[in-house]
């Protein structure tokens, strides 16, 4: 492996990165700046990827990773997380960071932005360089828009582009079955998509926070909600087919994740969840059963 040549020592870091779904996700406005304004409640998963960081004394930054098709350079979002971090603090050695993915990729799960937020975490520690959580989230925001929330991690509300975070209490405890249809969905393409004047989707991110609050199950389940679906659904009806087989296998609520394609449903009962993950294994070949992960791990 090129880049372990010159490491320092065997001393490593290993940093988990979680993936997120959303709860919900409430598009408010088209900013100016080609962004949109939003709300969503957004809560970390027991699917992770895994960091291991290993010193260098030569000033480069290179990677290696478990899949084959995710570039290794300056388009990898650990590339440029570790590149943020040096630049603001001036350092002058360099790391090597092998990349153990687990999180699909390009699915409205967050797996590249939770691996900048576990690369900004990871290197603070590494480099002793004191940034609290506010300033760890702060610099992510500038790799992308769900990189605070997951410097955060837990449950939480997000607003502006999604880099303004309010902590929340941890939902009530269930499973999460994920199903990914194998496709990629660009997030900028969906978002483009939106036709904000015509909008006329009920907001939902009030609703879920009073459901988490009061750890309503039920609540929480008919307050979930997401704006980007109907666009996804649109450009890829095998979204629509999940959702509908989830339900008919016992779902107690379900939804599609961020730009998609990923549909999540939620269940109480172990029994149910069983017959869900069983249900759709046949039909989709991405499929995962998880607990939400509770707090946040500030
Ligand atoms: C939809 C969400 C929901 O959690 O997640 P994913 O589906 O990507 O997981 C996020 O809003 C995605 O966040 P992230 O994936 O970090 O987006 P960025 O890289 O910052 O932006 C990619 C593109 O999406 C559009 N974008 C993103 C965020 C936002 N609030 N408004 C936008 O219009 C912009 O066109 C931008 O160029
Ligand atoms: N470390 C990374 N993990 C996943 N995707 C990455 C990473 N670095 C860059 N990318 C790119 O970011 C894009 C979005 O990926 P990802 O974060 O998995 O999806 P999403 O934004 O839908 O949650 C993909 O096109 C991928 O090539």
């Amino acid at each position: 492996m090129e880049g372990k040549k010159d490491l320092v020592n065997d001393a490593c870091l290993m940093v988990k990165a979680p993936a997120k779904i959303n709860l919900t996700l409430d598009v408010l406005a088209k900013r100016p700046d080609g962004y949109h304004e939003i709300e969503m409640v957004m809560t970390t998963i027991d699917l992770a990827d895994r960091l291991t960081i290993y010193p260098r004394e030569e000033d480069k930054i290179t990677l290696d990773c478990t899949v084959s098709y995710l570039p290794l350079d300056d388009r990898n979002h650990v590339y440029q997380a570790a590149r943020l971090v040096k630049e603001r603090f001036g350092i002058k050695s360099g790391v090597h960071i092998h990349i153990d993915k687990q999180i699909p990729i390009a699915a409205g799960l967050a797996g590249g932005s939770s691996d900048a937020a576990a690369t900004i975490k990871g290197l603070n520690r590494l480099w002793d360089l004191g940034m609290n959580v506010e300033e760890m989230a702060e610099l992510g925001s500038h790799v992308g828009s769900d990189v605070s929330f997951c410097v955060y991690g837990g449950t939480a509300l997000a607003r502006g582009r999604g880099e303004k975070i309010e902590p929340l209490p941890s939902p009530p405890s269930c499973w999460v079955i994920l199903a990914k249809p194998p496709i990629g969905v660009s997030t900028g393409e969906v978002y483009g998509a939106l036709r904000i004047d015509e909008w006329k989707e009920e907001r939902k991110s009030a609703e879920m926070i009073a459901a988490i609050q009061r750890s309503d199950f039920g609540g929480v389940c008919r307050a979930l909600g997401n704006h980007l679906e109907s666009v996804t659904l649109e450009m890829h009806p095998q979204v629509r087919q999940i959702k509908e087989r989830m339900l008919r296998f016992g779902a107690d609520g379900v939804l599609m994740s961020g730009s998609g394609p990923t549909v999540f449903a939620l269940a109480e009962r172990e029994s149910r969840m069983n017959r869900i993950y069983n249900g759709l294994r046949g039909f989709c070949k991405e499929v995962y059963a998880v607990r939400i992960l509770g707090e946040n791990n500030r």
